[in-house]
C-alpha cells in the first residue's frame, strides 16, 4: 500500500532525529521538508518566531488547534516549564496518529495532551473535561476559515483571561481575512503583525499575536 506523507515524515524522524531530543526532531522534519517533501508544518523561519513568544510568555497552559504531524507541538512543548501543559487539537485519526509517534519520538509525551477530536466540539469542554481555566496562549493552524469562529467560542467559554495570547499562522498565505479584520479592529485586542515566510519558501506570510485585553 501508498504511504502518506505524515507516514514518510514520520519514518524520516523515526530513522535520522535522536529519541528525547526535541530539536533534533525538529531539525529533521525541516531538513526534510526542504529536501524531499514540503508540508505544511509552521517551519523554522516562523518557528523561531513561534519559539520566542512561547518562551517570553512563559505559558502554563496552552492550546493548539490543528497539530496535523506535530511539529510545532514539539516545538512549544519543549519550551515549556516542566508542570506546564500543552492540549493540542486534531480531529483527522491519521494526522493525530503519526503526530502521537512524533511527540513521543521527542519525548515530550507527558507535557502534551493530543485530542482527537474537532475543535468546535472540544473548545466547549475544555473545562469540564480537563480542568482548564484560560489558556495562556492558543497557537491557531488549522482550517483557517475557523479561525475566527473558534476565536468567539473561546471568547464565550471564557478560556481567555487578560493577558491571554493568540498566535496565528498564515494570516498572509493561504491568509485568515476575516479573523484578521477581527482581531485587529476589535477593541477587546492588542494585535501585532510578525512579518516572515510561508514555510520552506520565499512568499511571504507571516504570524498575528494578539493579546485579550479582557
Ligand atoms: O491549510 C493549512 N493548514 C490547515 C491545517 C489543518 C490541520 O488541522 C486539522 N484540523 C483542521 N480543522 C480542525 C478542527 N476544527 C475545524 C473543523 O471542524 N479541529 C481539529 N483539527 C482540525 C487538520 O486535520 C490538519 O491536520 C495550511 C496551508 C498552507 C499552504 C500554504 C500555501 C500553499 F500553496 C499550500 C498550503 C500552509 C500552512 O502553514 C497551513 O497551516
Ligand atoms: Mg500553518
Amino acid at each position: 500500500t501508498q504511504s502518506t506523507r505524515p507516514q514518510r515524515l514520520l519514518g524520516a524522524v523515526q530513522q535520522n532525529a535522536t529519541r528525547g531530543d526535541p530539536r533534533s526532531v525538529v531539525k529533521t522534519i525541516d531538513q526534510f521538508c526542504k529536501h524531499k517533501e514540503w508540508a505544511m508544518n509552521v517551519g523554522d523561519e516562523k518557528g523561531c518566531i513561534l519559539d520566542s513568544v512561547v518562551s517570553e510568555l512563559n505559558p502554563a497552559t496552552v492550546l493548539e488547534l490543528g497539530t496535523y504531524c506535530g511539529y510545532s507541538t514539539v516545538r512549544i512543548a519543549s519550551l515549556l516549564p516542566p508542570h506546564a501543559r500543552l492540549i493540542t487539537l486534531e480531529f483527522n485519526p491519521h494526522f493525530a496518529a503519526v503526530a502521537r509517534q512524533i511527540i513521543a519520538w521527542a519525548g515530550l509525551q507527558d507535557k502534551v495532551l493530543l485530542v482527537e477530536g474537532a475543535s468546535g466540539d472540544w473548545i466547549p469542554k475544555m473545562k469540564e473535561q480537563f480542568g482548564v481555566k484560560t489558556f495562556d496562549l492558543v497557537f491557531l493552524d488549522h482550517w483557517k476559515d475557523r479561525y475566527l469562529p473558534d476565536t468567539k467560542l473561546m471568547e464565550e467559554c471564557g478560556l481567555l483571561r487578560k493577558g491571554s495570547v493568540l498566535l496565528a499562522d498564515n494570516v498572509v498565505c493561504p491568509g485568515t481575512p476575516d479573523y484578521l479584520q477581527y482581531v485587529r479592529n476589535s477593541p477587546r485586542y492588542n494585535s501585532q503583525y510578525f512579518r516572515s515566510h510561508l514555510e520552506y519558501t520565499k512568499a511571504e506570510d507571516g504570524l498575528e499575536k494578539s493579546v485579550f485585553l479582557g
